[in-house]
């Protein structure tokens, strides 16, 4: 008898996930290779910055008491004393009409309190003159005024971008902190795949989905293996699953998930004695996912059809590598965007239409043809629409919530 599966909410589906995925041990590694990596330590100021009371600007450094008064017709004269780029420190220390010629960067000398700019100067033999008042700490860069020695710059569970980079090298964190990544393995089920460099005969198709799902753990800069393809036969299947689940955090299969004679995936689960968490989901596609846990490791069965497959890895896989990497926040991004064209169709269940998001309009249509089988999609969309179970009948102007997965340059700026 056919086996009766029960729909669970996707929210459900995707926090039954999240709560069984354990953060991956910490280590330390060179701040230069932890790119994409987590932060397993808040990182801390261990300077002010700016470190030193500092030159924003080319120009002279003076004490704005002597410039008071000047103007146009009264131009008040300065003599330069010194002269400092940036890493010199001047030695002098100001008085009176003194100025020292400074560069951007370059600490203010003793005595000075003020920077006039280059630009707002007249040269004379023995300096400049300007023509307008400076006050007291006027064109300063302050020690400290970005953050204080000591402050917290930087959360454990931020996941690290360049900009994380420069923080770590101003704060000289030669080495950091950060979550080892998960180690994941795919394998492609089904007899008709045959891989890119193997011959295409009747009833065939070339293997996809392995490849697209190396790819988005690639993007992640997570290490994948992609074994050959297996046949849907049920002992091949099984050892496959069963060996290479004990080398890797998670196994992550397409294909063979589903109710048909040859999808052996279910019966794999059961003779491993995994804990299926789920094996359907109130979603289309991808609506027999199936997730299963054995010894703190996941078993992701994503479905065969290329759009089904990719939406079961973004809605599942993605927020447990990311729990395993260490990230703080794991859900996926989305945004509220108003539909451009009509879709009429019923949404039985939740519905996740590949999409092509314009971010800034914030309009959104669907990525052309756009069933569970179809691949081209899942490379022209940026995004994916997502209609509610129980709805139908949206039309272009319908607000509707959008899932985001990757920016697209423009192709122009207006400023
Ligand atoms: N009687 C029912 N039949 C089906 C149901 C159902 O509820 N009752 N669900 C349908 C839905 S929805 C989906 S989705 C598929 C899921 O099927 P499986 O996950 O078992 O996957 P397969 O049967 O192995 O393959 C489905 C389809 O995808 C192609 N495929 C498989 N692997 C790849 C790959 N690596 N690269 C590219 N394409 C692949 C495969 O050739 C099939 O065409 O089940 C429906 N049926
Ligand atoms: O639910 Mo199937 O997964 O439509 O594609
Ligand atoms: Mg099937």
């Amino acid at each position: 008898m056919l086996e009766k599966r029960t729909p669970i909410p996707v929210s459900e589906a995707i926090d039954k996930c999240i709560k069984y995925a354990k953060q991956k041990e910490i280590i330390e590694m060179n701040y230069l290779e932890s790119l994409n990596y987590v932060l397993a330590e808040d990182i801390i100021a261990t300077y002010d910055i700016p470190m030193f009371n500092k030159s924003p600007y080319d120009g002279f450094a003076i004490r704005s008491e002597a410039s008071a008064g000047a103007s146009g017709d009264n131009r008040v004269a300065f003599n330069v004393v010194d002269h400092i780029g940036a890493g010199s420190v001047s030695e002098k220390s100001l008085k009176n009409n003194e100025a020292v010629r400074i560069m951007t960067g370059a600490e203010i000398p003793a005595g000075a309190d003020a920077i006039v700019m280059l630009e707002q100067t007249v040269t004379t033999d023995e300096g400049f003159t300007l023509r307008k008042p400076f006050t007291s700490g006027e064109n300063i860069s302050f020690q400290g005024e970005e953050c204080k020695k000591g402050d917290t710059i930087l959360k454990r569970g931020t996941l690290i971008n360049a900009g994380v980079i420069a923080v770590l090298a101003t704060f000289s964190y030669a080495t950091v902190k950060v979550y080892q990544k998960p180690s994941v393995a795919i394998i492609a089920t089904g007899s008709e795949l045959v891989d890119i460099d193997e011959e295409l005969s009747p009833g065939k198709i070339r293997n996809s989905n392995g490849p697209m799902i190396m790819g988005l753990c690639k993007e992640m800069n997570i290490e994948v293996l992609n074994y050959h393809v297996k046949a849907d036969d049920y002992e091949t299947l099984f050892n496959a699953v069963r060996n290479v689940y004990q080398n890797h955090d998670i196994v992550i299969t397409t294909g063979g998930v589903s109710v048909g004679d040859f999808d052996y995936m279910p019966q794999i689960y059961k003779d491993l004695t995994a804990d299926v968490l789920f094996n359907k989901i109130a979603m289309r596609p991808g609506s027999v996912t199936t997730v299963a846990v054995k010894e703190n490791k996941f078993l992701f069965g994503l479905s065969g059809n290329p759009s089904a497959c990719y939406t079961g890895f973004e809605l599942y896989a993605r927020p447990v590598l990311r729990t395993m990497m260490g990230e703080r926040d794991v859900y996926p991004t989305f945004v509220k965007a108003i539909l451009s064209e009509d879709f009429t169709k019923a949404n039985p269940f939740t519905r996740f239409i590949r999409a092509d998001l314009d971010y800034r309009t914030m309009t959104v249509k669907p990525s052309g043809f756009n069933k569970s089988n179809a691949v081209i999609a899942i490379a022209t969309s940026n995004s994916m629409i997502i209609l509610p179970g129980g709805t139908r009948g949206f039309v272009a102007g319908d607000t509707v919530d959008v899932l985001v997965n990757r920016l697209s340059p423009s192709d122009g700026v207006p400023w």
